[in-house]
């Protein structure tokens, strides 16, 4: 992330489509791996091919997390991504990074890469670039702030006029663990959502609450939507499949 002090910021001024395997490879060294990019821009490599964190993949997909500022991207990508919680005072992000994740979804490795934007007014512009590369956007507000939860619409605006007319798209009511500053209830996050039909979660990147599952049910979609080959397959669905995980571990309706 290019917070303005943050240690493991990498760049702000990489490209959108820099997650081909022949770029990484010639990052870490190793020789190039030729693969295919379909017109959506999936990446899929004809061999299993190295992320930059050296970890094979099969198909790679970009992700951008969206929301304005202050509601938690980049502790959300970083709870997800090093599994900590970046405590302390608040670093808005400078621009845009990415950060990628390998995941190993009903045996296909999905390589995620994720984009953190700034969620301030002043680098919309170079948010707009990123929004027609990316195959799923994750939408955030912030449960303790009303205005972000407003602001949703604005957003899926945005959204609407940029990105792909078939993006993944999910709504996640972050910092479900603030109990005592909740101002936007529950219901009103899937209220929002169901009148805009997109899948919707709360998270908290602070406790971990469903970080690991909203970026899994993301992949999950992705790579179902990429591989499927026989018609009568029936369609994953993220939003049944996100009720299913949640319940069947109990956990996660604040
Ligand atoms: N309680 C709580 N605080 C959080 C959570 N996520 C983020 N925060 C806090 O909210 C503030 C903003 O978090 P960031 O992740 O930097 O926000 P951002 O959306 O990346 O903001 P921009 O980079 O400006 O777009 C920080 O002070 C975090 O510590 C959460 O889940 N719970
Ligand atoms: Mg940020």
């Amino acid at each position: 992330m290019s917070r303005k002090k943050g240690a493991k910021a990498k760049s702000n001024t990489a490209s959108p489509s820099a997650s081909t395997p022949r770029k990484e490879n010639a990052k870490s060294g190793k020789s190039t791996i030729v693969s295919s990019v379909q017109a959506n821009g999936v990446v899929h490599p004809s061999r299993p091919s190295l992320s930059s964190s050296s970890e094979f993949y099969d198909i790679a997909f970009k992700v951008m997390l969206v929301g304005d500022s202050g509601v938690g991207k980049t502790c959300l990508l970083v709870r997800f991504k090093d599994g900590a919680f970046l405590a302390g005072s608040f670093i808005s992000t400078v621009g845009i990074d990415f950060r990628n994740k390998v995941l190993s979804i009903d045996g296909v490795k999905v390589k995620l890469q994720i984009w953190d934007t700034a969620g301030q007014e002043r680098f919309r512009s170079v948010t707009h670039a990123y929004y027609r590369d990316a195959h799923a956007l994750l939408l955030l507000y912030d449960v303790t702030n009303k205005a972000s939860f407003d602001n949703i619409q604005a957003w899926l605006t945005e959204i609407h006029e940029y990105a792909q007319q078939d993006v993944v798209l999910m709504l996640l009511g972050n910092k479900a663990d603030a109990t005592h500053d909740r101002v936007v209830k529950r219901e009103e996050g899937e209220k929002l959502a169901k009148e805009y039909g997109v899948p919707f979660m709360e998270t908290s990147a602070r406790s971990g609450l469903n970080v690991e599952l909203a970026f899994t049910a993301i992949a999950k979609e992705l790579k179902h939507r990429s591989m499927k080959v026989d018609p009568n397959e029936p369609k994953f669905k993220l939003q049944e499949y996100v009720n299913k995980e949640m319940k069947s571990t109990g956990c996660c309706r604040s």
